[in-house]
């Protein structure tokens, strides 16, 4: 099966999670990269079932509303049903890192509003240890070398995302040969250096719920 194939028939199992919970009311949180495309995609038939999708990305924000979902403003919204997005990697706890497509800080803040975070994925992001894929860290702009500094202090080897400016204007720098033997504990470590406005872990707060497609088919680990 190729990769692409993996990725549709998650977002297919993705689709059958949430489906039976939809009502007119419901706002979907909604995440970034190739694997939730396929299921924005494939909300566009149930596109009346539901009240609309608070996106992590203006990138998913325009494809959602080229399919005629409404989109919604996460301040008028309280508390979400569910947030749907992809990872570029993801361990047996369903922490993960994300950001690959530098959507990580929206992701994290609407991640944060959801009940149950789903977390799409193939079974080439399912890891036994977080850190082969460069980490991300958002930074203001004007702090991209202090950063910089202080990650190599931490044992990071660090390297700006040239020509990337995120949703919020920011920089990224991507974190290599990183050792993450305790993923919450650096989330906050990372956190906590000035200019940081978010890292890609997603461990404190992880998912709630995984689907990882595999060639013999979609697996669900639920946590909760
Ligand atoms: O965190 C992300 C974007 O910031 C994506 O979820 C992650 O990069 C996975 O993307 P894809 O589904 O394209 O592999």
């Amino acid at each position: 099966m190729t990769q692409d194939a993996l990725k549709a028939a998650v977002a297919d199992a993705a689709i059958k999670e949430i489906e039976p919970w939809l009502d007119r009311n419901t706002v979907l949180g909604i995440g970034t990269g190739s694997t939730v495309n396929l299921f924005i995609d494939r909300l566009r038939p149930l596109r009346d079932s539901f009240r609309g999708a608070v996106a992590s990305s203006e990138a998913s924000a325009e494809r959602l509303k080229a399919l005629g979902i409404d989109v919604l403003d996460l301040n008028s919204t309280g508390t979400l049903p569910f947030y749907i997005d992809g990872a570029d990697e993801v361990n047996a706890n369903l922490q993960m890192i994300k950001g690959g497509g530098a959507a990580l800080t929206r992701e994290k803040i609407v991640a944060a509003c959801a009940r149950r975070f789903i977390c799409i994925a193939d079974e080439s992001k399912h890891v036994a240890r977080l850190g082969d894929f460069p980490l991300p860290v958002e930074v203001i702009p004007m702090a991209r070398s202090y950063v910089g500094r202080e990650l190599v202090k931490l044992g990071a080897e660090p390297v700006y995302r040239q020509g990337v400016t995120t949703d919020n204007g920011n920089q990224i720098i991507d974190c290599f040969d990183f050792m993450i033997d305790d993923p919450a504990a650096m989330e906050a470590r990372l956190n906590a250096i000035a200019g940081v406005v978010t890292n890609g872990l997603f461990a404190a707060r992880g998912a709630d719920v995984l689907l990882l497609s595999k060639g013999d088919g979609v697996a669900r680990t639920a946590l909760s």
